[in-house]
């Protein structure tokens, strides 16, 4: 249901659909209907209190003039509870708005919160490329379970992209359980397949994702990570966490992410993508080899940027990465 929503809205986007949040980022209807329906569905099948960190809140959405929107986003919520019949209940707008701002917990290293970002790479869905939808469980201020979709995510590699597979079936769904491995399944429902990372060692036979915005991350630093390395491939350069879903079936072997200074990242953006990579059996780390901490409420404080990788390539990752970023540090 929340997957065909994104897609159908995607599709019949209007200009008055987007809007442009105090942080200057993109925010459609699309983000805060998927949240309102991911919130929505949880609070009916947990059938309890439960704890909810996610990106959007109402706020803009309660000023004067937003009547307009709040009942689009609405009509989409319902149309989509409509159509997906598990759930016999229509909506009203003050309904809606009460699901988006449940994502208002702050996380914490306490009992179990889930994480939500309800449409990640929002710029990339408005481009009509990549985005995802992202959704993790933490307990104990520990990542147990993430599930990212996909909907144009290629059925197959990355690597073959330009080639003419025959098959240009698009849409992935990622799921993995601490303990339990990474599977992948073609959102048409058709069986799950588990998925391992890449197992190149030799970083020049080694390809690389980064962001599509280069106001997300520089990439004049990958860049000279990647030439440091010997990798021999341009980055790939895709949108939202699909990156960590494309890299926990081995699409590509490595992802750098660094982005400008004073940015602060945020546990939504990386929790389901996390669990997903390392239970593919991946390795998720600071630019200062520390694991994530999603722990600490909203926001992860990492050193400098995030990089990931298989076990065997991290130490040559790592070493990179020091040595580029020395290089690229203003001399005092
Ligand atoms: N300035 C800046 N620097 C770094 N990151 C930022 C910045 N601004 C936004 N964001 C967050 O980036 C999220 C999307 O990341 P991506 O890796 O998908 O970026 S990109 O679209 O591929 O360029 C995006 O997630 P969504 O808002 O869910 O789309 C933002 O949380
Ligand atoms: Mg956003
Ligand atoms: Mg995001
Ligand atoms: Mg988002």
């Amino acid at each position: 249901m929340i997957l065909s929503f994104g897609l159908n809205v995607q599709k019949a986007l209007l200009q008055s659909d987007v809007q442009s949040k105090t942080d200057k980022t993109p925010v459609t209807v699309a983000d805060y209907g998927s949240q309102a329906l991911v919130s929505f569905v949880l609070q009916q099948e947990l059938h309890a209190e439960f704890s909810l960190v996610a990106e959007e809140d109402s706020k803009d959405l309660r000023k004067d003039g937003a009547q307009e929107i709040v009942e689009r986003i609405t009509k989409l919520v319902n149309d989509s509870l409509t159509s997906d019949g598990s759930y016999n209940v229509t909506l009203s707008t003050e309904d809606v708005l009460t699901a988006i701002d449940s994502g208002i917990s702050e996380g914490g290293c306490q009992g179990r919160h889930w994480v939500l970002d309800p449409i990640d790479g929002t710029k990339g869905f408005l481009r009509g490329d990549q985005y995802a939808i992202a959704l993790a469980l933490l307990d104990g201020g520990k990542v147990v379970l993430g599930v990212l979709a996909c909907p144009n995510l290629p059925l197959t590699s990355l690597k073959d992209a330009g080639q003419h597979s025959p098959n240009n079936e698009v849409g992935c769904l990622f799921f993995a359980e601490v303990g339990g491995g990474t599977y992948m399944q073609p959102l048409d429902g058709s069986s799950a397949a588990k998925v391992q990372v890449s197992a190149v060692e030799n970083p020049e036979e080694a390809s690389f994702f980064e962001s599509y915005e280069a106001a997300h991350s520089m990439h004049d630093l990958s860049s000279l990570i990647a030439q440091k390395l010997g990798v021999k491939t341009p980055p790939v350069r895709i949108d939202s966490q699909a990156k960590y879903g494309a890299l926990s079936r081995g699409d590509g072997a490595i992802y750098l992410r660094f982005p400008h200074k004073g940015y602060r990242e945020k546990i939504w953006d990386h929790a389901a993508g996390c669990i997903v990579v390392t239970e593919a059996g991946g390795v998720v780390t600071d630019a200062a080899g520390q694991p994530l901490d999603f722990s600490k409420g909203k926001h992860l404080d990492v050193d400098t940027g995030i990089i990931v990788t298989n076990q065997k390539l991290m130490p040559l990752l790592l070493n990179a990465v020091k040595e580029s970023l020395k290089e690229k540090a203003p001399s005092s």
